[in-house]
């Protein structure tokens, strides 16, 4: 009898692995080429990962203004840092640091337009729309095959954007929980975060949504569509 299984393809090469002292603590960094573009990402992973079974996770989108150069505008530095700590705290778990995110997608140049217009009274969605560029444009099929890889298969994702748990879904990965990563609030990210709560769905609570959450885990087939 002839059977054939379809393999997702493989987007991702392991080119090499270190070990990698950091201001957190004892890492260890693999660097992960995409075979689609050769864009060269990273992740970081503590502890053994062992089963795979329950590991905290952090997917996180390259942002060099606020991860490297201490933007106020956004909270993605702080939520690296937070990130990090928590691994770090836990003895065990991954980092993902996903380049060509910049932006929501956007890239740099385009994400420092939006800043502009920002500035003149669009928030964060309304500045790329005027830009003409879509509002978020990451994939995370990558990310997933690079946890995959690295031998996670069911984690907590450090996370407050709901998009998170269907793009990492798949791949052989299922989400188990989610650890919000909340930065403190201030006059320069208020607008912005205040957005991402109202029209892109982020949850800021410190709680966890177990409704909403559900949904999102199992959803059904009317909200899978919407
Ligand atoms: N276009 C655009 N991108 C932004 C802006 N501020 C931050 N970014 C980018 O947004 C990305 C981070 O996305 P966020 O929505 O903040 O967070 P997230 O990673 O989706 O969700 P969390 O897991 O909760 O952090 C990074 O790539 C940043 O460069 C902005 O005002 N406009
Ligand atoms: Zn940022």
């Amino acid at each position: 009898k002839f059977r054939y299984r379809r393999k997702r393809e493989k987007l991702v090469e392991l080119i090499a692995v270190s070990r990698l002292p950091t201001k957190w603590g004892l890492f260890r960094a693999y660097c992960y080429q995409s075979k689609l573009d050769g864009t060269e990402h990273i992740a970081v992973t503590k502890g053994d990962i062992g089963d795979g079974e329950d590991v905290l996770v952090r997917v996180h989108s390259e942002c060099l203004t606020g991860d490297i150069l201490g933007s106020a505008r956004c909270d993605c530095g702080e939520q690296l840092d937070l990130a990090m700590q928590l691994i770090e705290k836990a003895g065990r778990g991954v980092l993902v640091y996903l380049r060509g995110h910049e932006g929501r997608g956007i890239g740099l140049g385009q994400k420092l337009r939006a800043y502009n217009l920002q500035d003149q009274g669009s928030d964060t969605v309304e500045a790329n729309v005027e830009l003409g560029l879509a509002i978020d444009s990451r994939e995370y099929g990558i990310g997933a095959q690079i946890l995959r890889d690295i031998g996670v298969r069911t984690m907590r994702l450090m996370t407050n954007n709901p998009a998170k748990f269907v793009g990492l879904k798949g791949y052989g990965l299922a989400v188990v929980g989610r650890v919000p990563v909340i930065s403190p609030i201030t006059k320069e990210n208020q607008k912005y975060l205040e957005t991402k709560r109202t029209k892109m769905g982020h949850l800021y609570g410190s709680d966890l949504p177990g409704g909403l959450l559900k949904e999102f885990l199992n959803p059904t087939e009317d909200n899978a569509t919407n």
